[in-house]
């Protein structure tokens, strides 16, 4: 049996004036998939999950969200997203690692005026989930920007959605934390069944854990699975980034 479809992008043209910055968008992504979205500055990563994530009201073609048409689509709390701009605070930040996850609740009891045990423990579990349930108690903005992210993730988590979206995750993340961060997110899809849709601009150590890779530049040039993705070769991928060429060699 094929899997559910998550979300179908039917023939999505967008355009902000008059130029297009998304043409004849065609892509689904099913129950379990890992979909990582890569593209050079301006190609139309973040319009694409604006226009998912129901910001950006849809011009030409349909966008249906778990089978439906989105203009009808509400069960918003299916969908978590992390923002790139997520792990930005700043030292001495007032709110705590718990404070901040339990904020992914209020669409389910309200301005916390009955944060209860379960409340707490769903909390906990997210934390878990992400490796950081001992930083409870630990103020937000005395995190690194690596750990700020992972919290930014169980507050995503802590309302149970079916499909987690990810703006640019690992900006601000240490390039030796970038690495264990893919690893949660692979471990987020293979264990716990989530479904994922990553956009970043790194081509390199992504390609591993994803199981699906597009790349945007206003036209999808390309999606299929990662192994289809590294039998790329390079003149493909500077022919497709300009002057940005990006090396994609794995040993498997
Ligand atoms: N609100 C807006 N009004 C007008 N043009 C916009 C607006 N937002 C984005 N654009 C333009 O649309 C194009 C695509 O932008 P978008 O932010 O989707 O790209 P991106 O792939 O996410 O880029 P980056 O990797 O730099 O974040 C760019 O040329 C951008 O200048």
């Amino acid at each position: 049996m094929m899997k559910e479809e998550i979300i179908k992008l039917d023939h999505i043209t967008y355009k902000y004036e008059q130029e297009d910055v998304l043409e004849d968008i065609n892509l689904t992504v099913r129950e379990g998939d890992f979909l990582t979205i890569v593209g050079p500055n301006g190609s139309g990563k973040s319009t694409l999950l604006k226009l998912i994530l129901g910001i950006n009201r849809v011009q030409q073609g349909e966008i249906y969200l778990f089978g439906e048409k989105i203009n009808r689509f509400k069960n918003w709390e299916r969908i978590g997203y992390v923002s790139q701009k997520a792990n930005s605070f700043n030292s001495g930040f007032p709110a705590t690692v718990e404070e901040v996850v339990a904020s992914g609740l209020t669409k389910k009891i309200g301005l916390f005026r009955f944060y209860k045990k379960k409340h707490r423990e769903k909390v906990f579990q997210a934390l878990k989930e992400v490796g950081m349930e001992n930083f409870l108690h630990r103020t937000i903005g005395d995190l690194s920007g690596g750990q700020q992210q992972r919290v930014f993730i169980a507050r995503a988590l802590v309302s149970d959605p079916e499909l987690l979206i990810l703006d640019e995750p690992t900006v601000g993340v240490d390039v030796r934390n970038v690495s264990n961060f893919y690893d949660l997110l692979f471990e987020l899809n293979r264990n716990l069944g989530l479904t994922l849709i990553l956009v970043t601009h790194d081509t390199g150590t992504i390609t591993e854990k994803a199981t699906h890779i597009a790349c945007l530049n206003k036209q999808l040039h390309f999606h299929g699975d990662s192994y289809e993705y590294e039998e790329l070769n390079n003149q493909d991928m500077s022919a497709f980034y300009g002057h940005d060429v990006y090396t994609l060699k794995h040993d498997h």
